[in-house]
């Protein structure tokens, strides 16, 4: 797949007969006791970006994690392409691309050898293009500095360079903003409205408030507007 090339094809990815890629149904999860939350239900379709507000700990992370397979202490449905997750589970992870709240960079690889692996995952990718992932980011010259060297904007830079390279249409990120300079902020916010341009999907917990061109649907948790 070229970068430009359309990530989903009406034809094969949505035959299931729903425009969403991505349902959630019912959900219902608590934690010691308390509730998080309770008959939870939205979806996110192709070229759609989806932020989730909420104030600490009103359960963004579990949600996000929930849905990515890496909680199973839940009720309700999540559906990929119309069919539950827990039912084609390989085929959903190779559409998915998580970057939690730890960025998930092996501090002891460099930057090019952490995309490298990332990229192995999946399908792999040559270096030009994994360079050409790196300098976009900001990270031309530090191709081959262990990311023990690195400031911690630039390891989560690492990270998110592992967006330009990963054919997956779900881009699943939390927190994604924490750590970047104004520069950083506007990189990001210019890959997740190409994403969505090109038929991606977008889930993104954040309390920064998005600057894109595209539109935002929002997924309060708090049940209450916040405020912008
Ligand atoms: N490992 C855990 N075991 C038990 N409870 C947990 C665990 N991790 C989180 N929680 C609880 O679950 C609730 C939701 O946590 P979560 O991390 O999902 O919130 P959040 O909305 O992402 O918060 P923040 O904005 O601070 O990142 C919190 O009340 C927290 O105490």
């Amino acid at each position: 797949m070229t970068p430009d090339e359309p990530l989903i094809s009406t034809e094969t990815d949505l035959q299931s007969g729903t425009d969403s890629l991505l349902q959630v149904q019912s959900l219902f999860c608590e934690r010691d006791e308390r509730v998080l939350f309770s008959d939870l239900n939205f979806s996110l379709q192709a070229g759609q970006l989806l932020q989730v507000l909420g104030s600490n700990g009103s359960g963004k992370t579990t949600l996000l994690r929930i849905i990515c397979g890496l909680n199973d202490s839940y009720q309700g449905n999540i559906l990929w392409c119309g069919e539950p997750v827990r039912e084609q589970r390989e085929t959903f992870l190779a559409s998915l691309l998580y970057i939690g709240h730890r960025v998930g960079v092996n501090r002891i690889l460099t930057p090019r050898e952490n995309l490298r692996w990332s990229a192995s995952l999946h399908t792999p990718v040559d270096d030009s293009r994994i360079d050409s992932a790196l300098a976009r980011v900001g990270l031309k010259a530090y191709e081959d500095v262990p990311c023990r060297n690195l400031s911690a904007g630039q390891n989560q830079r690492v990270s998110l360079a592992r967006l330009l390279i990963s054919p997956a249409v779900l881009w699943i990120l939390d927190e994604p903003f924490t750590t970047l300079d104004v520069y950083g902020v506007r990189e990001l916010e210019q890959l997740l409205s190409e994403h969505v341009g090109k038929g991606g999907a977008v889930l993104v917990t954040t309390h920064h408030r998005l600057n894109v061109p595209c539109a935002v649907e929002r997924l309060n948790l708090d049940g209450v507007e916040q405020p912008a």
